[in-house]
């Protein structure tokens, strides 16, 4: 296919998406297979194209002076593929497939520059609901953090250092260019492609097959070594989901100690004991409500990580229709489980341990909210200092710009796509007193 026939299937899938409240995946997907003559460099064409649109919905629209499908792809494409209005013209007439000519308008709004007096939610590309979550989190920064969360996204690896290590693995995945993250000392790099590159599926390796490394962003390994750098014997990770967390903790003990991973909904373990036993893991037992609880640590664990279920913000770049689908009920759906499980996981806490709270999220209400909720209401608890704890963690300084005061509590930590160049996530590191 040339250009011209990705921009209409472009156009025609994000109609979809829009007309139908479809998720991407689905709509991708059902366009795929009705066109099974598209070659793969079609199909991730306009796979990045979609997710371009759905990345910065808002500000084309505001750009191009219109939300049509036509407009936003013809703004993706022109904006953020670089491509001149000669390149246009070019791709619009030469393949009976392309969309129609540009019209007068839009040749304007994509030589010139942005009209001024944008809302700042749509300068963001946040839903305007969301905006005030995005103010009460970043006062004067929040159009610099939206905007960010609307770039593409890197493929972070974590080395599995039970079985390898970065020179290792990066030896290994040379062809992809992997460079060593500057924060996370286990952490990989592959550069996020432009215009209609795609990631390379790294899982298809030997390296990967080995177990030498994981697919895991450059937050989460952090969130991961923080928690995990508190020490004790025995540690639990409450919401272990299908074990990224678990993982990354068991390789920071060596095999040593008992990790306990749990979930409230034991399905979502997915592959987690294939992935268990890829890494070379022997210290971990899977805990739950359908066979052994957690009931006999009660008081007993030296450290406890709530990896919290959460709207997953701080995962746009990645996952940019979530964007649109979330809707109020979901964010206080997600509030009311954070509370629960923030509650439980507290039980578990011995006196003088660690409670971890964590979320992929960058909403005050999720986060600020909820540390300064549970405080309040356990008094036994109080903040500690996460530049102690990275320091333990990576060897290295916490850079400036990642511990953020909550008022009369003490510091928490918060990456972001504009100040890390991470996912966004939230950590808030907090001791159980003697
Ligand atoms: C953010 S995901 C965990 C991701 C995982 N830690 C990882 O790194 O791959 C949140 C998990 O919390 C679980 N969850 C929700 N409510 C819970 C509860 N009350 N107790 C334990 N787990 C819960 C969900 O089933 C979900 O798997």
């Amino acid at each position: 296919m040339k250009d011209g026939g990705r921009l209409t299937a472009a156009i025609e899938i994000i109609d979809d998406i829009f007309s139908r409240r479809r998720p991407a995946a689905d709509a991708l997907k059902d366009w795929g297979l009705g066109h099974r003559f598209a070659g793969s460099g079609d199909r991730a064409a306009i796979g990045n194209l979609v997710f371009d649109v759905l990345r910065r919905r808002l500000s084309l629209a505001w750009r191009m002076g219109d939300e049509s499908a036509r407009s936003l792809v013809l703004g993706a494409y022109g904006t953020m593929w670089r491509r001149d209005i000669a390149d246009l013209d070019a791709v619009l007439s030469d393949d009976r497939h392309a969309p129609e000519p540009l019209s007068d308008g839009e040749r304007a709004a994509l030589s010139g520059d942005v009209p001024e007096g944008a809302p700042d939610h749509m300068r963001a590309d946040v839903p305007e609901w969301l905006w005030p979550e995005f103010v009460a989190a970043f006062g004067e920064r929040a159009v610099e953090e939206g905007r960010a969360l609307a770039g593409r996204a890197p493929l972070d690896l974590r080395v599995n250092t039970l079985k390898a290590d970065r020179e290792k693995v990066a030896k290994a995945l040379a062809r992809f260019d992997a460079a060593e993250t500057p924060l996370s000392p286990v952490g990989l790099r592959i550069a996020a492609p432009e215009g209609p590159k795609r990631l390379p599926h790294v899982q298809s390796e030997d390296a990967f097959r080995k177990g030498w490394f994981e697919v895991q962003d450059e937050a989460s390994q952090l969130a991961a070594l923080l928690a995990g750098g508190l020490g004790g014997g025995q540690s639990v990770d409450y919401c272990a989901g299908a074990g990224g967390k678990t993982l990354a903790l068991a390789a920071q003990s060596r095999n040593a100690g008992q990790i306990y991973a749990h979930d409230a909904d034991q399905r979502r373990f997915g592959d987690i004991r294939e992935r268990l036993k890829r890494a070379g893991v022997r210290n971990v037992q899977l805990r739950g409500p359908d066979g052994d609880t957690l009931a006999d640590l009660e008081g007993r664990a030296d450290t406890v990580l709530v990896d919290a279920p959460c709207t997953g913000t701080g995962t746009w770049r990645r996952r940019p229709d979530a964007k649109w689908r979330v809707a109020p009920g979901a964010l206080e759906l997600r509030i009311a489980e954070q509370e629960q499980v923030l509650a439980e996981a507290a039980r578990l806490v011995k006196p003088g341990g660690h409670l971890v709270y964590a979320t992929c999220s960058l909403l005050a209400a999720e986060n600020e909210g909820r540390i300064a909720a549970f405080l309040d209401a356990n008094p036994g608890f109080r903040l500690t200092a996460p530049a102690d704890a990275w320091l333990a963690a990576t060897g290295a300084a916490m850079p400036d710009g990642i511990g953020v005061t909550l008022k009369d509590r003490g510091e928490v930590a918060r990456l972001t796509p504009a100040t890390t160049e991470t996912d966004g996530f939230f950590v808030a590191l907090m001791q159980r007193a003697e």
